[in-house]
């Protein structure tokens, strides 16, 4: 596993989206690149990025296929709240990505299991996943890989838990009886077998978790540390995130990344 520690949230952001870019522009042959895409906050600056990018001639997205990591049930696609909105607001229709190539689970599907084995079917029949971005929660969670999901879980239906719903209830007006209490979402299994998995960690209340991520065991009760199974994994986070990792732990990762040329310099 990598472990990028980026100064601040800005410069974590700046340094996933040349990440992706590159990866884009580094892609090969006919096959359309396949990215995996999260939502949440720790994304933001990562889209904001990638936009400039984009609009400066520095990436193209037309030959760039998505999928979203999850989405709510009990709420309709045009829900201010739901991922969709999230998507098409924040990153979708500022690029120039073509929108039959973006992907998304359909959380009011009347058949769930159907509809998650059919994302699953898609996601093969386009080659599998080059890159997954993801982001967690503060228990660890990846996607909604609550704690005890299994390790080599698929898609399917989910119920949040109460943290969960506490720590999402500040996008419904700060009241947990208005989100929603179950989603689907990729599994653990469905992330891990992607080429690549890059997971933004920013800011102290993820500070456990990356600690649980990087330091301790392959466990289920924190789902991202699957990550440690995976031949390319990265994780890129911010100083405040690092803050229950240990001295040598911290100074090891600094010291073995800091000859790595950071991508943001292609752009410079
Ligand atoms: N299902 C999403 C996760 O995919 C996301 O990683 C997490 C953290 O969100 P944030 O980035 O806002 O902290 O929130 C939700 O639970």
């Amino acid at each position: 596993m990598r472990l990028i520690i980026e100064p601040d949230y800005q410069q974590a952001s700046a340094w996933t989206a040349s990440y992706i870019a590159q990866k884009i522009n580094q892609h090969k042959g006919d096959k359309p690149f396949v990215l995996g895409l999260p939502t949440g906050s720790s994304p933001l600056g990562t889209y904001k990025e990638l936009i400039r990018l984009n609009k400066e001639g520095k990436v193209s997205f037309q030959n760039v296929v998505t999928f979203n990591m999850d989405e709510y049930r009990e709420i309709p696609r045009e829900h201010p709240q739901s991922y969709y909105t999230f998507m098409w607001d924040n990153f979708f229709s500022h690029i120039d990505i073509k929108p039959e190539n973006t992907n998304l689970l359909d959380g009011q599907a009347e058949n769930a299991e159907a509809e998650c084995q059919r994302y699953e079917n898609k996601i093969k029949e386009m080659g599998g996943i080059d890159l997954f971005m993801g982001g967690i929660g503060p228990d660890g969670h990846l996607a909604f890989n609550e704690p005890a999901s299994s390790l080599s879980s698929r898609t399917r239906v989910k119920t949040l838990t109460y943290d969960t719903i506490l720590a999402n209830s500040r996008f419904f007006d700060n009241d947990p009886n208005k989100v929603p209490k179950t989603a689907l979402t990729v599994g653990v299994g469905t992330v891990l077998d992607s080429k690549e998995v890059l997971i933004i960690v920013n800011g102290h209340n993820k500070a456990r978790a990356l600690q649980h991520a990087v330091e301790e065991g392959v466990n289920h009760m924190w789902t991202i540390s699957a990550l440690q199974m995976h031949p390319k994994g990265v994780i890129v986070c911010d100083e405040a995130a690092t803050y229950e990792l240990k001295v040598g732990t911290y100074n090891y990762f600094k010291d073995i990344e800091k000859d790595n040329l950071a991508p943001e310099s292609l752009w410079k």
